[in-house]
């Protein structure tokens, strides 16, 4: 039986069960990884995997082309989402440089992360409990489907500390993260057999005081990216490679 919310999903997935063992293999040999201690999900963090510079480096852009947030589901909350989002510029020589670095930490090729997106949340903003995966009966899904399908691992950072709120919670996993800067967390959003797994909810708590920076990376169970790279960066890439 699959863990989910009774809305039914999405069900069991070979494929996506393959990705949560070999990335949670991958993780669990990296001596700068932890395993976070919790049983429901396969959950990790590394600490200052960004340095200080590169996280002001996000911070400024982030700042540059934020918008207000948006939504895939229909909610008639509107206090649901009320950060600002912005969409960061993936072939930019400073976000591809962290994007390759996060997709070779997982071991999930680079074309299946989506574009990184960059949040932020002045006072009193939040993002309320939701799942990252997609919802296989949803009015949207179909379109997910053509590109790249089910969101599988989430890779998520922070730029920044924040005064006060702003902590990442994750209710049913009973697991709250504060924000510290340069810190990612890593979390399989898929169970064991590769079926969505709710007990992953988790909230953007309300920021009391101060601004939350964090950059969010979504991997698909499939390429997102269809075509190919720009050829100046698979040159960069093997560079990255080789070093
Ligand atoms: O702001 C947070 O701590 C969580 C953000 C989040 O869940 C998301 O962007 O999907
Ligand atoms: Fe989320």
């Amino acid at each position: 039986m699959s863990k989910n919310n009774g809305l039914m999903s999405g069900g069991p997935s070979p494929v996506r069960a393959k990705v949560g063992r070999e990335v949670a293999a991958r993780l669990g040999a990296n001596p700068n990884v932890k395993r976070v201690k919790v049983d429901a999900a396969q959950m990790y963090t590394y600490e200052h995997f960004l340095s200080e510079d590169e996280c002001d480096t996000l911070v400024a852009l982030i700042d540059e082309k934020a918008r207000p947030s948006t939504l895939l589901a229909v909610t008639d909350d509107p206090e649901y989402r009320t950060s600002d989002s912005s969409d960061l510029h993936r072939w930019s020589e400073e976000v591809y440089a962290i994007d390759l670095r996060i997709a070779e930490l997982l071991g999930i090729p680079e074309e299946h992360a989506e574009t990184m997106q960059g949040q932020r949340y002045s006072p009193g903003q939040q993002f309320r409990a939701h799942c990252d995966y997609f919802h296989e009966n949803s009015h949207y899904w179909e379109k997910m489907k053509e590109s790249g399908g089910q969101r599988t691992w989430t890779a998520m950072a922070y730029l920044n500390q924040v005064e006060e709120g702003g902590a990442t919670w994750f209710p049913r996993a009973g697991i709250r993260f504060k924000p510290k800067s340069g810190m990612l967390v890593i979390w399989n959003n898929m169970a064991p057999d590769g079926s969505p797994n709710y007990d992953t909810i988790h909230e953007g708590m309300r920021v009391m005081e101060g601004t939350k920076y964090i950059i969010t990376k979504w991997f698909r169970e499939e390429p997102w990216i269809r075509g190919p790279i720009p050829t100046f960066l698979a040159a960069a890439k093997q560079q990255h490679t080789d070093n």
